[in-house]
């Protein structure tokens, strides 16, 4: 055989083959407590294998990829949390992420290449075993607060960020479709002070909202009203907000919500979908990519595009859509109801 150089370096292949091993390495350093036994503040290397029971290869292996990923700083010898971790792997932190990476660790069958495989091949969601993953939470109430839980973690950052990023004073009561927690609901009340919200969900979420809410002390200005999107109708409001539930659904199940929604709302009525967004051209961003991947295993949804999701409002009639680039990989899309 002829020796031939490959005319590209081979880091894009051999990097899919390391994250298999250094994302999932993260959720097993949250499982052994090492981010909070950092949050004790700085420890050398043999401290750490003191205190925390495990020999050096492991540890030192996963405190490099911590490293190497920005949660962890290393400095002569000696390991500390960066701001990024303080911020979302410690459960003290505004925005703990920690709960959404205890669901991945649950459900790890999801992520697994034989399953994955599975929901490739059937075009159907693989976790709870194939069941709607939202039916099952009505029945196995535990399931429901742990994924619940995992989503508030998802979306306290961004309930701090997209509401000074549009200007909701002409509005009084927001509905918070597909609510869960009501992260958005207390994310908005708390920006804007003329606003109450109303956390719509089925019925066993909304009667575990009140746990996430009251400790804001905002029990008085967020209510839960209980009921299916697709059959009862929504309550009175004059401001729709989507998080994660487009994404959730097929082109034409998201299409029926905008129109139910434009229906519902009175003239001058906005709706706000909050997405991780394709580019228009579906080239990227890798985020958006990878969470279609995501919604492969989990729903019967996938990530869309801003032009798509405004084009989908415009449809049904909403005017003066627009996309607002938000917190990390999330955009707002938004719509007016003439
Ligand atoms: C992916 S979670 C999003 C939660 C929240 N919006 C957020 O971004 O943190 C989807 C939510 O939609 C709710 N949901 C699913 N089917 C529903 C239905 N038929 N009627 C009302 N809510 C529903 C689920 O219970 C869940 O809380």
């Amino acid at each position: 055989m002829k020796l031939s150089r490959p005319r590209v370096e081979d880091a894009a292949v051999l990097d899919v083959t390391l994250n298999l091993f250094a994302y999932p390495a993260m959720l097993v350093a949250h499982r052994l407590g090492l981010f909070r036994q950092l949050a004790q503040g700085p420890r050398s290397l043999q401290a750490l294998i003191e205190t925390m029971q495990l020999a050096r290869r492991p540890l030192e292996a996963l405190l490099n990829t911590a490293a190497a990923l920005g949660f962890v700083a290393r400095a002569n010898g000696v390991f500390s949390l960066t701001t990024l971790a303080e911020d979302y792997l410690l459960d003290t932190g505004p925005a703990y992420f920690g709960y959404f990476w205890d669901l991945m660790l649950d459900n790890g069958d999801t992520y697994a290449a034989p399953q994955l495989e599975r929901a490739v091949r059937n075009n159907s969601s693989q976790a709870y075993g194939e069941q709607d993953i939202f039916r099952s939470h009505e029945q196995q109430l535990e399931q429901g607060r742990r994924f619940t839980r995992a989503m508030h973690s998802l979306s306290m950052g961004h309930a701090s960020a997209w509401p000074r990023l549009i200007d909701l004073s002409n509005h009084r009561v927001f509905l918070d479709v597909g609510g869960g927690s009501g992260a958005h609901a207390i994310g908005a009340v708390s920006a804007w002070e003329t606003l109450r919200a109303v956390i719509y969900d089925l019925p066993a979420i909304c009667e575990m909202s009140g746990e996430f809410v009251v400790p804001y002390g905002l029990g008085a200005r967020i209510t839960s009203h209980a009921g299916d999107m697709w059959m009862d109708p929504f309550p009175s409001a004059d401001l729709h907000f989507y998080s994660n539930i487009f994404h959730d659904w097929t082109p034409e199940k998201c299409k029926f919500l905008a129109a139910k929604s434009f229906d519902a709302l009175p003239s001058g009525g906005r709706i706000v979908l909050h997405e991780v967004l394709y580019d228009d051209d579906k080239t990227g961003p890798f985020a958006a990519a990878a969470f279609s991947v995501v919604m492969l295993g989990w729903t019967e949804g996938e990530q869309y595009s801003g032009l798509e999701l405004r084009s989908l409002l415009e449809q049904v009639g909403f005017r003066q859509t627009q996309v607002i680039p938000s917190a990390g990989h999330y955009s707002l899309v938004t719509g007016i109801k003439p």
